[in-house]
């Protein structure tokens, strides 16, 4: 089985050379997480999803309170702005409309969240982009109303052949998938100790792990029984294999 191997350092800053993946941005209609900048400057397309782009426009100032407002909101001027654009303020369209940001009005789709289309966008259309090794960070995907929450996670599963990571202020979150064995490098300097390995929609019949205080070996998770919240990363590289899908997720330290 092949190994995928896992490293956050899309959270350290400062550009990384030496890496091979390709980030892109897409932000919520949520607070900003503080490191947002980061993610930001990692990545080669930002996507704004409908009311994502007012977060941008307010709170990107406040990340920068020594800064003119006018200068951070040209500095961090989106790409795109796709989705239904019942949440985005008139005032904000128009201003990055202006800095000739795109904007991609699908109000016509209410069957699919605006994280959906704009991942679905990033996946198949986004043009001068490499997608050999693609990996979408999601800022504002967590804490907040449950119904969207359990939205962007069910983004994970729909498209459970691209790497996307959902975060927030608190923690991240993504999919691991039963077709690969993998390996977690924790960057300890900005995540952990607290993780959890949660199998969701089904019973995980075997996972087996090392590097956790926890460690599970050929052991059942579901919901209604054994799941693995509150755990702890004990080193710098953890290991999981399972039989299932699994959602992994570690703290974000606030340094
Ligand atoms: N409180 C939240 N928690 C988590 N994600 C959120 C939250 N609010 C918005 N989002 C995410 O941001 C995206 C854009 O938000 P926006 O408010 O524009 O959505 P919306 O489709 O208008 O939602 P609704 O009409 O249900 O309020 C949503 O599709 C969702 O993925
Ligand atoms: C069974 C079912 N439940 C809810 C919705 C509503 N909905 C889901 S995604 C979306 C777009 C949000 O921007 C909306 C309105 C639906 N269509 N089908």
């Amino acid at each position: 089985m092949d190994v995928m191997t896992h490293s956050s350092t899309f959270l350290l800053p400062g550009n990384d050379h030496s890496s091979s993946v390709t980030y892109a941005l897409v932000v919520l209609n949520q607070r900003l997480p503080r490191f947002t900048p980061i993610l930001w400057d990692h990545a080669q397309v930002r996507v704004c999803a409908d009311g994502g782009a007012n977060r941008v426009f307010d709170e990107m100032p406040l990340l920068f309170p020594r800064d003119d407002a006018l200068d951070v909101r040209h500095r961090y001027k989106p790409d795109i702005i796709k989705g239904d654009m019942d949440s985005i303020r008139t005032e904000v369209l128009d201003f990055y409309t202006n800095l000739g940001t795109k904007v991609v009005d699908e109000s016509h789709d209410q069957d699919t969240t605006d994280l959906h289309k704009c991942v679905a966008y990033i996946r198949d259309f986004a043009p001068n982009l490499d997608k050999s090794n693609l990996c979408i960070l999601v800022a504002g995907a967590l804490g907040g109303r449950f119904d969207h929450e359990a939205g962007n996670i069910n983004v994970l599963y729909r498209f459970s052949t691209t790497r996307i990571i959902l975060l927030s202020d608190d923690c991240l979150i993504y999919l691991l998938p039963r077709t690969h064995c993998h390996e977690i490098h924790i960057q300890s300097s900005v995540e952990g100790p607290h993780c959890g390995l949660i199998p969701i929609g089904m019973t995980s019949v075997s996972t087996t792990t090392t590097g956790l205080q926890w460690d599970l070996t050929n052991t059942e998770m579901r919901f209604g029984d054994l799941v693995s919240t509150s755990n702890l990363v004990q080193g710098e590289k953890i290991t999981v294999q399972s039989s299932s899908d699994l959602l992994w997720t570690i703290s974000i330290k606030k340094v």
